[in-house]
C-alpha cells in the first residue's frame, strides 16, 4: 500500500438548513480500493459523493487528490473533476449525441484531442463496457442498462484515479442491473479505484475491498465485506443488509 492514498477525505461536513446531512466524515482511499457506500435513505450518501468532487460544496472539511487538496473554487477544479469520474443514477447523456459522440466529447474538447485520437478512445471505452456494437445509437434507443454504459465509458476515457458511482443501478429493471454489475465488477478485478453509493447488498459484498455502513451523516460501521457476517459490531449493518438480500 503506498504511503499518499488516491482519496484523503478529512472531516467532511454539510448541513442544509437545521438538517446536517454529513457530520465529520474521514476516510482514505488507496489504489485499487473499491468502498461501498450502504444505509438507509436520506443519510447523506449521494451528498458525501457530491462533496468529494465539489459538485456540493461542503461547510468544511477537506478533500486531497494525490495529496493535493481539492477547493471547489480553485483554478483546478476541472482537472480534478476529470480525475474522478461520476456516473449518476439517470446516466446524465446528451440526448442529441449518439453512444461515441458522448463519449468523445470532453475528449476533444477538454482534452483538446484531435478527431482520429478522441474517435479511437470513445471506441476502446466502449468496447471496454460492452457497447462498442452501439456506438451508433442515441440514448434513446438504448436500454437504461446500455446507457448506464456508455455514461461509464465517458467517465473512464477521461482516464480517472477514481471512479465515483452514485446509486448506478437505481433507476433499471432487475435483468439490467445485472450488465452494469458486471461492468463494474471488471473495473474492480481490472484494479479501478471506486467509490459506490449503492442499495446492491448482494453485489456490494461480492466485490468491495470494504463496506461503510452510513447513518444519520456518519460513518457508523465499516469493515471488510467477509466481517459483516460474522461480527458483532456489524448488528446494525447486517439487520439493513437483511432487508435488502433477495
Ligand atoms: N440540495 C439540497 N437541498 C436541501 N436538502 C438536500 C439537498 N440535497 C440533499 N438534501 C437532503 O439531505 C439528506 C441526505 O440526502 P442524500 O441524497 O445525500 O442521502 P442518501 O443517503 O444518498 O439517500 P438515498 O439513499 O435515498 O439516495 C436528505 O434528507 C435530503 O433531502
Amino acid at each position: 500500500m503506498s504511503a499518499t492514498p488516491i482519496l484523503r477525505v478529512e472531516n467532511l461536513s454539510k448541513s442544509y438548513g437545521d438538517l446536517q446531512v454529513l457530520k465529520s466524515v474521514s476516510f482514505d482511499v488507496y489504489k485499487g480500493d473499491t468502498k461501498a457506500f450502504i444505509g438507509p435513505s436520506g443519510t447523506g450518501k449521494s451528498t458525501l459523493l457530491r462533496c468529494i468532487n465539489q459538485l456540493t460544496v461542503p461547510d468544511s472539511g477537506s478533500v486531497y487528490l494525490n495529496g493535493e487538496e481539492i477547493t471547489h473554487s480553485g483554478a483546478k477544479i476541472n482537472e480534478y473533476r476529470q480525475k474522478m469520474g461520476m456516473v449518476f443514477q439517470n446516466f446524465n447523456l446528451f440526448d442529441h449525441l449518439t453512444a461515441v459522440r458522448n463519449v468523445e466529447i470532453a475528449l476533444l474538447k477538454v482534452k483538446k484531442m484531435d478527431k482520429a485520437e478522441a474517435r479511437k478512445k470513445a471506441m476502446f471505452e466502449l468496447e471496454r463496457v460492452g457497447m462498442a456494437d452501439r456506438a451508433d445509437y442515441y440514448p434513446a434507443q438504448l436500454s437504461g442498462g446500455q446507457a448506464q454504459r456508455v455514461s461509464i465509458a465517458r467517465a473512464l476515457a477521461m482516464d480517472p484515479d477514481v471512479m465515483l458511482f452514485d446509486e448506478p443501478t437505481s433507476a433499471l429493471d432487475p435483468e439490467l442491473k445485472r450488465e452494469v454489475l458486471e461492468v463494474m465488477r471488471k473495473l474492480a478485478a481490472d484494479g479501478m479505484t471506486m467509490l459506490i453509493v449503492t442499495h446492491e447488498m448482494h453485489f456490494a459484498t461480492s466485490f468491495a475491498t470494504e463496506i461503510l455502513f452510513m447513518e444519520n451523516g456518519e460513518i457508523a460501521e465499516r469493515g471488510r465485506p467477509a466481517d459483516i457476517p460474522t461480527s458483532p459490531s456489524f448488528e446494525r449493518t447486517r439487520a439493513f443488509m437483511g432487508t435488502y438480500e433477495e
